[in-house]
């Protein structure tokens, strides 16, 4: 586990001393889109037209950020489309790398490289900064075209439409202030703040960190207790963003983590929502639970030295949700 200084891998775990404990997470820095057209999008510069074969994603399954992606690679139809290379589970001294086994890891199918920081050198030299999944690669330009899985989700909700056909809409205009504010509180309570809970080294930073999480948590379930989705009938981005944390919950946030006031089980509303998400079609294929369990408790040496995967609980996500 380490970043790239200037182009040139050094090994270190998150500095949390600078910031009195906590986990602070760093932006990405590739922040280009692809678009129907090529021109720029919100931000990066232009260039990147949808085409069909031209770009690949490089994921890790266990990954919750690149978990979203996958899933709307799925949605969207865009399997045919858009490439994809899965790194092993196992995080260590040099960051995700891409040996193969028997469970869902391809490999660098693209170049054959070892490790996720090459990618990030073959696309600047002198980069600084963390090597992190998902990876959207442009195979004409031999770049990166982004690394935040925010912006790769709402660049596969439309720019690939007219190439697809596909125009099912995960961002729909008259719900996107409200899909703001809602992603707003779940990514810093909840989809960070399981990091944040988890990463802490100090109690005061764990406690700043765990409580406004399951205060989400409660006002989730209390907002799900009325409506199947979290923007009423719609299904929306959302839905996934929570999605890929909450699936996360038991089998490793509980434990790993210490987010342990409750299992998402204990919550019905959320418990029976994330078994429904689990079967829409085509979801459960993105969900490798070897490689989520695996990957945080093999990968995270400073919370379990001695790398010991539990032997968790057996969890049905197929039992019937009856959230018609
Ligand atoms: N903001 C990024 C975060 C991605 C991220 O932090 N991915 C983690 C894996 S779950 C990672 O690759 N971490 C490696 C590191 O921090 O060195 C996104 O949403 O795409």
């Amino acid at each position: 586990m380490g970043l790239l200084v200037d182009g040139k891998w050094v090994d270190q775990w998150y500095d949390t001393k600078s910031s009195g404990g906590k986990f602070v997470r760093s932006a990405s820095q590739f922040r280009n889109w692809i678009t129907a057209d090529g021109s720029a999008g919100p931000s990066g510069s232009d260039g990147f037209k949808a085409e069909s074969g031209r770009y690949h994603l490089f994921v890790s399954y266990a990954c919750p950020w690149a978990h979203r992606t996958l899933i709307f690679r799925k949605l969207k139809g865009l399997e045919d489309h858009i490439g994809m290379s899965a790194v092993h589970p196992d995080m260590l001294g040099e960051g995700w790398h891409f040996a193969t086994d028997d469970h869902g890891a391809t490999g660098d199918i693209l170049y054959g490289l070892s490790h996720a920081h090459n990618l990030y050198t073959k696309a600047d030299p002198t980069y600084s900064g963390r090597v992190t999944v998902p990876i959207l690669w442009d195979k004409q330009r031999e770049t990166i075209v982004s690394n935040e899985s925010a912006e790769i989700i709402r660049m596969f909700n439309s720019a690939f439409d007219g190439i697809t056909g596909n125009t099912d809409d995960y961002w729909p205009e008259g719900h996107r202030d409200e899909i703001e504010e809602v992603n707003a509180r779940i990514y810093d309570t909840l989809n960070n703040g399981v990091y944040k809970s988890g990463f802490a080294t100090t109690q005061e930073a764990y406690d700043a960190a765990v409580h406004p999480l399951f205060d989400t948590l409660d006002w989730l379930e209390e907002r799900l207790s009325h409506q199947r989705y979290l923007m009423g009938d719609a299904l929306t981005e959302a839905d996934w963003r929570l999605f890929t944390t909450l699936i996360r919950f038991d089998p490793v946030y509980h434990l790993h983590f210490k987010c342990n006031r409750r299992r998402l089980m204990d919550y019905p509303n959320l418990w029976a929502y994330t078994r429904e998400l689990y079967q829409v079609p085509g979801v459960r294929e993105t969900v490798n639970m070897e490689h989520i369990v695996r990957h945080y408790h093999y990968s995270h040496e400073s919370i379990n030295p001695h790398r010991i995967v539990p032997i968790n609980p057996v969890i049905d996500y197929d039992a019937p949700h009856g959230r018609g």
